[in-house]
């Protein structure tokens, strides 16, 4: 097949029932079954590094049965992302369960194979600790990217029990490392106790600009778009989205839920603002399905997935064109 053929689609839901057969991210073709592939969606079962309630290793299987209804025209975005480059799922990443740091060694090295083989991966998780090796494989790519980062917590804490990688920790390690642009670098969404004053003043020096909750509650989702996009500026860009940015209303299948989050509806309005940035890579983590109730958290998983698909998607088509 050249490059000019017309990209393998879904399944027509028309013909084959949606409820039907096996599941792949929104019916997608597996990256086995084309020539070639533009974008892969990737799961990666790994929960070892929660803090809290476990179960964020059932999270790709969950977020892919709930995807099944999505169709192939995203209005919202005047976009039909499986035509405009192909898409695939690229089924999962197997992670140790038992060893961290192998876990984390083996997810970088397949996620930089992958990242050799597509033009853009979205990454569905998975505890946070995933980030970790998925913005190391990013580096190797991209160089230091902005990362907006949307969750409850700052994720940017140090240790936990003594463990430097865990899903409260990634975002410290990649600002040590060297992997995050220290001057675009934002989280979205967070809220809830903390253990000290001193974690903002860490975070901060780590290199992270905050727009909580309680600002989009008190200025409107508008102007956090505006901070956003004024702090993240051109620069490449890497979405990290842990599902419990969402209110446990919104979304109750989660490890670490805290109350008073964002709505679905908010957080798929702020990433359509971010149709004409370069956004390199992405990642939602943290759907945990046993402490979900009638795919909850699995369709606001896989609707924010789309929403990361259609804005790569449309990029790449661009550049092509
Ligand atoms: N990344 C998530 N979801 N949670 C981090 C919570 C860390 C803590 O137990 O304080
Ligand atoms: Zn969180
Ligand atoms: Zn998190």
């Amino acid at each position: 097949m050249t490059d000019d053929r017309e990209p393998v689609g879904p399944v027509d839901a028309s013909v084959y029932p949606r409820y039907a057969g096996i599941a792949t991210f929104a019916r997608l073709p597996r990256i086995e079954e084309v020539p070639r592939a533009d974008l892969a969606i990737v799961g990666i079962p790994f929960d070892t590094g929660v803090s809290y309630r476990p179960g964020a290793r059932f999270g790709p299987s969950h977020v892919r049965e709930s995807s099944r209804l999505l169709r192939p025209y995203n209005p919202a975005q005047d976009v039909s992302p499986f035509a405009a480059a192909q898409v695939v799922d690229a089924g999962d990443i197997p992670a140790n369960p038992f060893d961290i740091g192998e876990a984390v060694a083996d997810i970088e090295t397949a996620a930089t194979a992958l990242g050799e083989r597509v033009d853009r991966i979205v990454t569905v998780g998975g505890d946070h600790t995933i980030a970790l090796p998925l913005l190391r494989a990013v580096n190797k790519k991209h160089g230091p990217v902005a990362v907006l980062h949307f969750d409850a917590h700052l994720d940017t804490w140090d240790t936990y029990f003594g463990a430097p990688v865990t899903h409260g920790t990634p975002f410290r390690r990649a600002s040590e490392e060297g992997l995050i642009d220290l001057t675009a670098s934002c989280h979205v969404g967070t809220r809830g106790p903390l253990y000290s004053k001193q974690d903002l003043d860490d975070d901060e020096r780590l290199g992270f600009s905050i727009v909580s909750s309680v600002d989009i509650e008190e200025r409107g989702i508008e102007a956090a778009i505006e901070r956003v996009r004024r702090r993240v500026g051109d620069k490449p860009l890497y979405i990290s989205i842990d599902i419990d940015v969402l209110d446990p209303a919104h979304a109750p299948g989660t490890g670490t839920p805290e109350a008073g989050g964002m709505t679905s509806r908010e957080l798929l309005r702020m990433l359509r603002a971010l149709s004409d940035l370069d956004v390199v890579g992405a990642d939602v983590v943290e759907v945990s399905p046993a402490y979900d109730h009638a795919q909850l958290t699995g369709i606001a998983a896989s609707h924010v997935v789309y929403e990361l698909v259609t804005l790569m998607a449309a990029q790449i088509d661009a550049a092509r064109n």
